[in-house]
């Protein structure tokens, strides 16, 4: 039975949203056996009982035991030995044999287990990492539950089984009787025995290390969500966490060709201090797309480029103009006291430190809310009723798919407009914008500010600092080397302006990383060797500014002469067009000494340049003006960024989707071939969202962004690196497992319902919140289920799959039916209109 044969037994009847992941066959080891990610859905797909949820999780539950082979990290590292493994209710233990009389030779209690995944140490292999600390959760300790924090006190052992299926069911196992891993493990009792909980009497959390606690007091996770799933909410506090403050390597595509080592270990993930690293200069992107201050999530529409013209001439990119939106102190009241630089990360693109807020508007927080029952979409498929397709399942009470009954509908009231602006052409206000919230009047929408020309800052510098100054290269350029710290600081973490607001002690401000995965000289020559031998400013004409990234800004450019004694012509790929004078090209231009990472622009021209394909932004050619001016010369895309389409689609009719089914299917669909290119390569993209996708006049869609893309390799097939933006991020990633090119499609997923629904699920909750959400509810629900076809909802059932396994690949769905809707590019010209 093909995938979409085995969607396709869900009838209209039964299908009000999109359901939960299938959960894959795992009774009496149907299914697992033999199983491996590439192993094709259909197979699987064929062997799944949707009807009955008796299958799930009794094995999981079970008491288990067995032979394998196991060795740990200390002084017997490199021997592996056979060793009999029980899990018990309390521990798991080794035995030398299958006698439980004897006593064990290790005992590790299950509330010390803080990550088991699997490695590529042997076949079938998992590391199993604890608290060096036997009672790793103490009583009386709690700030013992910040585990992860030090590394210093984890301890990895690594257990091999015979079969794949062994494996999964360990790791089943394991997953659910650990506190720490969202297993089964009663809250009550967890919370007893490390005197961490809920009081209801107070309404507040106690037993939390102190900035914990700040950062849930100031999140919409309550105590009904801490007693629904505990684990959980330890587990995004400790992403959350990682995502501010870790300061680790990455593991970028240029680490993993550089000899990255092949450890599997995983709790601790670092990339997002290789986000951090990039997004140094972050603040300069968030600089850019203007906005209705810092919460404002999804920027109001983007003028025509000719409104920010900076035409300057031959060669000589012009200064950035940044101007400050009006309403740039629009913080919600109940935001006010949390570190810019933590909703900048969470709202962005791989980059925890980009200096950009959380999309969306985030409301008020009232405890109450939680407590409210669901107002509609209450109907679920039959197969929504099964239990969640996690490998780790919970009998925890919370349905994670129930309605969210904290998301405010966009679509119910009126926010007030917090700057009071009158829409002006090209600037329609978003659907979500013209409605009021049902939430009160704390709520401050965010999302609802008409986006000031492209050259506005999306994320204000604080009153007092000039902040095209600020992002300006040619005063960046200017300014004295040892005022760079302080300028990084800046534009790494922008101050609120609400001067007043404090912020949360205990909050640790991201730390700024030193590390560089290679050396100066090395990124030197490898970016002299990819780069055209001429002085770009003969060769083009700045026309204007088409846009600001995290790295440098983005011009419209014209090419007025084509060097003749350079290494161009061999430097060109023989698919591009061979150049012209009078084409028109994107450069973005990079100033080196302002960046982090560079070795992470390396790693993005490396991809774009090996990456031709209609449906990926073209590289055409770099130079190094100077050792420090790096002009990256690509495809013009005229049409601006999908986000800018889908805020300047929104109609006054709130039923209905920005963009029609098969504008969406066309998009998706071409977006979808991009990644496939990539995904053959095995490259993941790692960021795909609407921001990252473009569109020309033509209504091409080409994926951009590829400074965060990773490459699996025969060694390392799997990822574990924090890298993309939040509420794009498969579930996964926020629960820091493994993962392979599947995240992209996941997040193809969510892109689906940011053009659905104007913007993607939990954009408005508070992000902590929204990664619990992710978490624990798995596959999002629609808010408008009843207007969309079945189409689109099996569509949407497959990418957002929590369970990898039954996600579909992209060679999968571009054969999904759902394509068959997408209508021809021209049918795309009326959503290119608003840029004319
Ligand atoms: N090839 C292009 N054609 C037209 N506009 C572009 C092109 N590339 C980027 N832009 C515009 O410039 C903006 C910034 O692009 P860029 O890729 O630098 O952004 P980013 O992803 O935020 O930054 P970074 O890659 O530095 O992290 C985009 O939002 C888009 O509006």
């Amino acid at each position: 039975m093909s995938l979409s044969a085995a969607a396709n037994k869900i009838s209209d009847n039964d299908f009000q949203n999109i359901g939960p992941a299938p959960r894959p066959p795992s009774a009496n080891g149907q299914g697992r056996t033999g199983y491996n990610q590439t192993q094709p859905i259909t197979k699987l797909m064929s062997q799944l009982d949707l009807t009955s949820a008796s299958h799930l999780g009794k094995n999981a539950l079970k008491k288990k035991s067995g032979w394998v082979s196991y060795k740990d990290d200390g002084i017997l590292s490199f021997i592996w030995q056979k060793r009999y493994l029980m899990l018990h209710d309390s521990c798991v233990a080794l035995y030398k044999n299958d006698k439980q009389n004897d006593d064990p030779i290790l005992k590790i209690p299950l509330t010390s287990i803080i990550s088991v995944s699997r490695t590529q140490l042997k076949q079938y292999c998992f590391e199993l990492i604890r608290c060096n600390d036997r009672n790793s959760v103490p009583s009386g300790s709690s700030s013992s539950l910040n585990v992860s924090s030090d590394n210093n006190s984890k301890k990895s052992i690594y257990i091999a089984t015979k079969t794949e299926n062994d494996l999964h069911t360990w790791l089943d196992a394991i997953f659910a009787k650990c506190p720490l891993l969202s297993g089964v493990s009663s809250p009550t009792n967890f919370t007893h025995k490390v005197h961490v909980g809920f009081d209801p009497e107070t309404g507040s959390f106690v037993g939390m290390p102190t900035n914990w606690e700040k950062l849930l007091k100031h999140s919409r996770i309550t105590g009904e969500d801490w007693n629904n799933n505990s684990a959980a909410v330890i587990q995004v506090l400790q992403f959350y966490q990682e995502y501010n403050e870790v300061d680790n390597p990455s593991n970028a595509l240029d680490k993993s060709q550089s000899g990255e080592a092949a450890s599997s270990q995983k709790s601790l993930p670092s990339s997002h201090s290789e986000n951090k690293l990039r997004n140094n200069s972050l603040n300069s992107k968030t600089s850019s797309s203007g906005s209705s201050g810092p919460i404002s999530q999804r920027q109001a529409p983007q003028a025509p480029y000719a409104k920010s013209s900076a035409s300057s001439g031959n060669g000589s990119l012009p200064p950035i103009n940044t101007k400050l939106s009006n309403n740039q102190s629009n913080i919600p009241r109940h935001l006010q006291n949390i570190p810019s630089q933590q909703y900048n990360k969470m709202r962005n693109a791989h980059s925890p430190t980009n200096g950009q807020f959380p999309r969306g508007p985030i409301h008020p927080s009232h405890s109450q809310r939680s407590l409210q029952q669901p107002q509609q979409h209450q109907q679920y498929p039959y197969h929504q009723q099964l239990p969640t397709p996690s490998p780790s399942p919970s009998p925890s009470p919370l349905n994670p798919y129930r309605p969210h009954h904290n998301m405010i509908n966009p679509y119910s009231k009126q926010p007030q407009s917090s700057l009071g602006t009158q829409p002006t052409k090209n600037q329609a206000i978003p659907r979500y914008a013209q409605n009021s919230s049902p939430t009160g009047p704390q709520f401050q929408p965010q999302r609802t500010a008409p986006k000031p020309p492209v050259s506005a800052p999306r994320v204000p510098f604080p009153p007092n600092q000039n902040a095209a100054a600020a992002a300006s290269p040619a005063v960046l350029n200017a300014a004295p080397k040892n005022d760079q710290p302080a300028l990084q600081a800046m534009r790494q973490a922008p101050k609120r302006p609400d001067a007043d607001a404090k912020e949360p002690a205990g909050v640790t401000k991201p730390k700024k990383s030193t590390r560089q995965t290679m050396s100066t000289a090395e990124i030197m020559s490898k970016l002299k060797s990819v780069t055209v031998n001429a002085d770009p400013s003969i060769c083009f004409k700045v026309i204007e500014k088409a846009g600001q990234g995290a790295s440098g800004s983005v011009y419209l450019a014209e090419r007025t002469h084509i060097p003749i004694e350079s290494n161009m012509i061999e430097l060109m790929n023989n698919e591009i067009d061979e150049p012209q004078v009078g084409d028109k090209v994107a450069i973005k231009q990079m100033i080196l000494s302002k960046q982090p990472r560079k070795e992470l622009i390396v790693n993005e021209i490396l991809v774009m340049k090996d990456s031709r394909h209609k449906n990926i932004v073209n590289f055409l050619e770099a130079y190094l003006k100077t050792d420090d001016d790096l002009w990256v010369v690509m495809e013009f895309m005229e049409g601006g960024s999908l986000t800018d389409i889908i805020e300047n689609s929104t109609t006054n009719d709130t039923s209905h989707s920005p963009l029609t089914e098969p504008q969406i299917a066309y998009i998706v669909r071409e977006t979808c071939q991009g990644l496939k290119f990539l995904h053959d390569k095995h490259i993941i993209h790692r960021d795909i969202k609407s921001d990252n996708v473009l569109l020309d006049t033509r209504a091409r869609v080409k994926i951009t962004d590829f400074g965060f893309c990773a490459r699996l390799t025969d060694k390392r097939s799997k990822r574990a690196t924090m890298v993309g933006t939040p509420y794009w991020m498969a579930p996964e990633v926020v629960k820091q497992r493994e993962y392979d090119e599947k995240i992209d499609v996941w997040s193809l997923g969510i892109m689906t319902i940011e053009m659905l629904e104007g913007e993607p699920p939990y954009l408005n909750e508070d992000p902590l919140k929204a990664l619990y959400l992710i978490a624990t509810n798995g596959t999002p629900k629609l808010k408008y289920p009843e207007t969309l076809s079945l189409e689109i909802k099996r569509f949407l059932s497959v990418c957002l799959c929590v369970d990898v396994r039954y996600r579909a690949s992209t060679e999968e769905l571009l054969h999904h039916g759902f394509f068959n809707l997408a209508c021809d590019p021209t049918d795309l010209t009326s959503l290119l209109e608003w840029k004319e």
